[in-house]
């Protein structure tokens, strides 16, 4: 994955990168009578990585879904480039400069990988891949342009040869390239990153922290993510959810050394041990391999 650490190439400014500034404020989220989220605040400031970490079940995936529109707070404030957004919606987020990556990849199946990238290039193009899809009449060199541009991303991460592919004949880290790709191409101001480590070996794991690092100066980027050395390595502020709550923010260093972090991981920890022995006990005492 050598060029990974080369994301798509771009020629815009760093004009919007000041104001890519994404503010939540005061969210609570509630599933039937589960408090998923209780007043959790979180800012990714311009051209910074800022991690969301916490144990299973803490409100991760939740908040991530509520910075992409997925999910959408009982209450709390959720403003974007300073701008208050009463709604953020999932179709709208690649004309507000916001690029995102789901847990698994989320590739077309029936859409080759050129094809893919090329969808997520569409803020940049006038006409072309959707009116293509809707049938419309679109004009050739912007159908070129876009192919090209798409193309040039799937270079710069590596995945090129795989252009004309469809996606479930390729290796898993190959498709999260992709995937990547797809979400880059469109030169976000805001990366939105779920678990993007999931399924990468330690040497792909290296080269998409240095990815991640080398967009920053051209974008914000929120990480969720459960590989704590790669979280440690690339953000320059963390946020720790617990049972729905914010228990820590701060700097890598300072949340490594707060206690309430240390508990509720070990927490989890013991929970997890808890659960193992319970099943090796209901299991006769059989070891689990
Ligand atoms: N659609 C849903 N309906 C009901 N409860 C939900 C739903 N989504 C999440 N929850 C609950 O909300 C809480 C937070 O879940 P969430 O998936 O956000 O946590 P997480 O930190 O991302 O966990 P993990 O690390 O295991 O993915 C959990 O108790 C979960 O069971």
């Amino acid at each position: 994955m050598g060029p990974l650490a080369q994301p798509a190439g771009s020629q815009r400014t760093n004009d919007s990168t000041p104001t890519s500034r994404l503010e939540m404020t005061g969210i609570n989220v509630a599933f039937g009578g589960v408090l998923a989220l209780t007043d959790v605040s979180l800012t990714v400031e311009p051209g910074q990585v800022h991690g969301l970490i916490g144990p299973n079940g803490a409100g991760k995936t939740t908040l991530f879904n509520v910075a992409c529109g997925l999910v959408r707070p009982s209450s709390g404030r959720i403003a974007w480039r300073g701008e208050e957004m009463r709604r953020l919606k999932p179709s709208k987020l690649t004309s507000l400069g916001i690029a995102r990556t789901l847990q698994g990849v989320g590739l077309f199946p029936g859409m080759t990988v050129l094809e893919n990238v090329m969808i997520g290039a569409h803020r940049h193009a006038r006409a072309g891949f959707f009116s293509a899809l809707l049938a419309l009449p679109t004009s050739d060199k912007d159908e070129r342009l876009l192919r090209e541009r798409a193309m040039r991303a799937l270079v710069e991460l590596g995945a090129g040869e795989y252009a004309g592919r469809y996606p479930g004949s390729l290796p898993y880290p190959v498709q999260k390239r992709v995937a990547l790709a797809r979400a880059l191409v469109s030169e976000p101001d805001l990366l939105l990153l779920d678990e993007p480590a999931s399924g990468l070996s330690e040497d792909e794991m290296h080269e998409l922290g240095d990815l991640i690092r080398s967009v920053v100066g051209r974008m914000s980027v929120l990480l969720v993510e459960h590989h704590m050395d790669l979280v440690m390595r690339v953000c320059d502020r963390i946020t720790v959810l617990d049972s729905g709550k914010q228990i820590a923010a701060g700097t890598p260093a300072e949340v490594q050394n707060d206690p309430a972090v240390t508990e509720a991981y070990l927490g989890d920890a013991v929970d997890a041990d808890a659960d193992a022995a319970e099943l090796t006990h209901a299991e006769g005492g059989r070891p689990h391999a």
